[in-house]
């Protein structure tokens, strides 16, 4: 205890004399800017969502991983241009390292299989769910820090692995009550935009750049897509194939394009067939402007979309091939997906599908005395070692307000430790459904 803690507690000594207020600095109760606290309710619903994304991976033989939400800055350092670069929320350590609270988990995930390396069989099939933060300035007031679910297939090149991703998320939606006439996927592959530019001997290394320039053609003006792509050092001839090609509406016009024989169509092609033994054809369509607007993605790529139009990408994700080695490991196939928590729960508000997720206990137990107050401690203890959920009542209370508190939180029934049943080793139940009352050995309970 401090000092304060004298002053406010009134035991006696030296510094009681001394008003509290010189101690007392009135804080801001809210929660920093951009962030969110979890009060029991909106825990519940979190703990609702959560649950399905990890009673889904299960069904799909996902292992829960899980990092440190402070990384090494280093490794969320891309030159692509990327937003999440920008919005890093890194600082220095009282080490003097550079730090960062992680933008995202693919990269921890990365790092995590080049340390564990040859004692990892392949293929991996990871899930985390985890928190994920940015520093964007407020001016926006959007959120800075969300949850996000990731399933990762680690070691697996064929499209197979992004055709299991995508099912894992219709599964998803489906067990929370969301159609394919609610949400759609947009499907693409990142070897259209590669067969493209290398028509047009761009080099590698440009790639990645000219993917996130291209995942702004729906938020900037076209001309200033223009404008960045030439600063990319493309040539006015490769812009304009480039944005051709970007509008194709369908898998047929884009193998008149680029031909049968490379990669992207037959990528595709196989997805969609694939798409049709999942039985979630409805559910994909091709779109070949989805980019998506993370440089490291390398050949298909997809994002959740709600049908009406009125919300952000509700989920994303794509094959990322050469992640590994950008952090100095071995290249190992990869592909993955992200799943935020906050737009998920707006498209469920629209719908009208937010569940009921109110508390359930099963009993609250109240003595009928203060001296019953060790025998309603023990009948609690019989019931929890039962496995049973009991609201102890812990102090002296009128039965009103027990009944009251009963109501709030949703007990199924009330037992009453009074003295003359007691004398008996009975208490009295009354279940809170039916109304229904009778006394009852302890022991008797269940
Ligand atoms: N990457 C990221 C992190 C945090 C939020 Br909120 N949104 C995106």
């Amino acid at each position: 205890a401090n000092s304060n803690d004298n002053a406010r507690s009134g035991r006696s000594g030296s510094l009681s004399s001394i008003p509290a207020h010189d101690f007392v600095q009135k804080i801001d109760v809210n929660p920093p800017k951009g962030t969110r606290d979890f009060p029991p309710e909106d825990m519940r619903l979190r703990n609702w969502l959560f649950n399905h994304f990890r009673e889904v991976s299960q069904m799909f033989a996902f292992e829960e991983v899980d990092f440190p939400v402070l990384e090494s800055e280093a490794l969320f350092i891309r030159k692509a241009g990327e937003e999440i670069r920008d919005q890093l929320y890194c600082f220095e350590d009282r080490g003097n390292r550079r730090v960062a609270l992680r933008p995202e988990l693919t990269p921890s995930l990365a790092r995590l299989v080049i340390q564990k390396g040859k004692s990892l069989s392949l293929p991996l099939k990871w899930f985390a769910v985890g928190q994920c933060w940015r520093y964007e300035r407020m001016t926006r007031g959007r959120r800075r820090e969300h949850y996000q679910w990731n399933m990762d297939i680690i070691g697996v090149p064929d499209v197979t692995a992004e055709a299991e991703l995508i099912s894992s998320i219709v599964t998803f939606f489906k067990r929370i009550g969301i159609t394919a006439s609610d949400v759609g996927f947009k499907v693409s592959s990142r070897k259209v935009l590669q067969e493209v530019l290398r028509c047009y001997s761009i080099p590698n290394e440009l790639f990645g750049k000219v993917c996130i320039i291209i995942d702004k053609i729906e938020k900037l003006p076209i001309d200033e897509i223009k404008k960045e792509l030439r600063s990319a050092e493309l040539s006015d001839e490769a812009i304009e194939e480039l944005l051709q090609v970007l509008s194709v509406k369908s898998l047929a016009k884009l193998e008149e394009k680029l031909g049968a024989a490379g990669e992207a169509v037959s990528d595709l092609q196989q997805l969609f067939s694939l798409a049709e033994k999942f039985g979630y054809s409805e559910w994909i369509q091709f779109d070949a402007s989805v980019v998506r607007g993370l440089a490291y993605y390398t050949g298909i790529v997809f994002e959740g979309f709600d049908r009406e139009g009125k919300l952000r990408a509700i989920c994303g994700g794509g094959r990322y091939d050469r992640l590994l080695s950008t952090f100095g490991g071995e290249d190992i196939p990869a592909c993955g997906f992200g799943f935020g928590d906050a737009v998920i729960l707006e498209l469920l508000k629209e719908k009208g599908l937010i569940p009921e997720v109110g508390q359930q206990v099963e009993n609250i137990v109240c003595a009928l005395d203060t001296d019953l107050q060790g025998a309603a401690a023990s009948v609690a203890t019989i019931l929890r070692e039962k496995g049973q959920s009991v609201d102890l009542v812990l102090e002296n209370k009128p039965l009103k307000w027990v009944f009251k508190r009963a109501a709030r939180i949703n007990a199924r029934r009330l037992i009453l430790v009074g003295s003359s049943e007691w004398e008996k080793g009975e208490v009295s139940v009354k279940n809170l459904s039916s109304g229904e009352q009778y006394q009852i050995e302890v022991d008797r309970l269940e």
